[in-house]
């Protein structure tokens, strides 16, 4: 599903030069799950944002499903990304201004879905993440945990093949982080790929592979399952 080849990324300032990734290379399968963890500064959230289609690169390749992205323009990447990405942050990034059920709805507002289905698929989805009795509440009105729920509800409403998440238990207890797991694990064993960023040794064992990364390159390989 995704192949990327001697990637590299460089944050230009007027006095500093930071190669935030050095010729990363590796590959994500389609169905696996793969965590990715290494050292605070060593290029995690960038790589995300590369694989996102958030960010551009500065040179190497990036195979999405065969094709190459690596200079697709801003147009095309934001309708690879509509249609194939879901994402998750740690920090949730939902909207306060917006219902649990508006948040959620957010991005089928840029398909091209009748609004009957739009309802009809953001309620299955509220359903499945057992919100349905805060569907018109505010995030402010929720539990962290049940926040994060509806950002995984918002991130998997428009049937992504791949789900990037970035520290998705970082703000959260362990019971709510492990509930937050569980849903991970139920999309990619219903066959959703998930490439997830953490710094928790005990979320990464919910994964097939943990890629470990230092200084913009990838140091090791452990397989898991
Ligand atoms: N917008 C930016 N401008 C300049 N330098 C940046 C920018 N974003 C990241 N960097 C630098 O690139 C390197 C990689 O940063 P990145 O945020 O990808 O690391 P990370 O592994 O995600 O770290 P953390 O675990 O702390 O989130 C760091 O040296 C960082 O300072």
């Amino acid at each position: 599903m995704i192949k990327i080849t001697e990637l590299k990324k460089i944050y230009r300032s007027e006095e500093l030069e930071t190669t935030a990734l050095n010729d990363l290379s590796f590959e994500v399968k389609k169905g696996e799950f793969v965590a990715v963890m290494g050292p605070s500064g060593c290029g995690k959230s960038t790589l995300l944002n590369i694989l996102g289609l958030l960010d551009d690169l500065d040179g190497g390749s990036f195979l999405f499903n065969g094709t190459e992205v690596a200079k697709f323009n801003d147009y095309k990447r934001s309708d690879l990304r509509t249609e194939n990405i879901g994402f998750v942050f740690q920090s949730f990034n939902l909207i306060d201004e917006l219902t649990v059920f508006e948040n959620v709805e957010l991005p089928l507002i840029y398909t091209k879905l009748k609004e009957k289905e739009r309802k009809k698929r953001v309620d299955e989805v509220l359903e499945r993440m057992q919100l349905m009795h805060r569907r018109n509440h505010f995030p402010q009105q929720l539990s962290g945990g049940q926040q994060q729920r509806v950002a995984v509800a918002r991130a998997v409403v428009n049937e992504p093949k791949l789900i990037l998440a970035d520290e998705p238990t970082g703000n959260l207890d362990s019971v709510n982080g492990n509930e937050v797991m569980q849903l991970m694990t139920d999309l990619n064993a219903q066959g959703t790929t998930i490439i997830m960023v953490t710094h928790s040794e005990h979320d990464a064992k919910y994964s097939h592979r943990i890629i470990r990364m230092l200084d913009g390159q990838v140091v090791t390989e452990n397989i898991l399952a």
